[in-house]
């Protein structure tokens, strides 16, 4: 039976137990929250979903009974704070710090096997506390960021061309941040180099837009997004279920590539049945390169902050 835990019941993590329910992702999907029947609550509602959107995936609900997240395939986690207008995702470490780290520690402890999946903000530094938390190889223990930050650059790119979101292919390397790096280079209108059919002046802009693509929500809502965030999460665990061998850009330890050591960035890779099978390393320019740097040393940054604060 394939199983899939989900971790925080809040709006991200109810969106992606949603979808992983409603497109069979997995047989088996669980929802687990600190707060008092809330799983239970968001589980039971989306079975009695099923028979409308007909499917038959199981959805159940725990306040923090960790048993009954045993033998998961893949965890998915969404616990923690989200930023509210003014704040940036650095803002949140110490407190999502502490909290990712007691989940993880769960997590390993009832499914020693699991592929791990990390959304909490910051994002590449919560990556780099599972990670070091759960001690499981890097292959295993990855992050959902560049998923929703390159749909967001094609959802613009689609509406700036009025073509459909489908045609879009794309890649965007980097820290969860303003440091994100799209690469127009590597993106594609079905199969034409955007630059073809797009000013300069334009793309330029919806680069900006991008980085800001979170922010720009936050600002209107007064908290941050999930929709986008609990599918791009869910899309990982699909890969990695029925392995798929998708390439997509997903935030692991750096261990050489790109001439990084020991850094958790963006990157595209294949995410297969054993997690990340697969790192590819492209051939960039020295503006793509120095943008990169940008970002890993913004990242490395952070992760210094995670160091001090000592909750590894
Ligand atoms: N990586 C990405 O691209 C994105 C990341 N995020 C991040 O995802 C996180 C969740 O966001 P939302 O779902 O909007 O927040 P939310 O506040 O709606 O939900 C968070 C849930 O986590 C639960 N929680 C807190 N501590 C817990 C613990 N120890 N064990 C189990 N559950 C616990 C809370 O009770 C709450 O239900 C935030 O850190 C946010 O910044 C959000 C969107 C995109
Ligand atoms: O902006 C936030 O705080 C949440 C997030 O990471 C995103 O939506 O990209």
């Amino acid at each position: 039976m394939t199983k899939v835990t989900v971790v925080g019941a809040g709006n991200v993590g109810a969106t992606c137990a949603d979808v992983l329910a409603y497109k069979e992702i997995a047989e088996e999907v669980v929802l687990i929250d600190i707060k008092d029947g809330i799983a239970e609550g968001k589980a039971l509602d989306i079975w009695q979903k099923a028979p409308i959107d007909v499917y038959d995936s199981r959805t159940v609900g725990s306040t923090n009974d960790y048993a009954k997240t045993a033998g998961s395939d893949v965890v998915v986690i969404t616990s923690g704070l989200p930023r509210k207008p003014g704040m940036t995702r650095d803002d949140l470490i110490e407190t999502n710090a502490g909290i990712v780290k007691s989940v993880t520690e769960n997590v390993v402890k009832h499914s020693p096997n699991a592929i791990i999946i990390v959304v909490s903000n910051p994002l590449d530094v919560m990556t780099y506390q599972a990670h070091i938390t759960s001690k499981l190889p890097r292959t295993k223990v990855i992050g959902m960021a560049g998923i929703l930050d390159t749909a967001r650059y094609r959802a613009f790119l689609a509406e700036a061309l009025n073509v459909s979101p489908k045609e879009i292919q794309a890649i965007l390397m980097g820290g969860h941040g303003d440091t994100m790096v799209p690469l127009p280079r590597y993106t594609t209108v079905g199969g034409i180099p955007v630059t073809e059919l797009i000013d300069s002046e334009k793309l330029d802009a919806i680069i900006e837009r991008t980085k800001f693509g979170g922010g720009e929500l936050v600002k209107l809502m007064g908290t941050s997004a999930w929709y986008a965030p609990g599918s791009a999460a869910a899309q990982m665990v699909e890969a990695i279920i029925k392995n798929q061998r998708r390439v997509f850009p997903v935030c692991i330890k750096l261990d050489g590539e790109y001439g990084i050591d020991d850094c958790y960035l963006g990157v595209p890779v294949i995410l297969g049945r054993n997690g990340v099978e697969k790192v590819i390393e492209l051939d960039l320019n020295d503006a793509e390169k120095q943008l990169l740097e940008v970002s890993r040393s913004h990242v490395k940054e952070v992760m210094d902050v995670l160091d001090k604060i000592g909750s590894n």
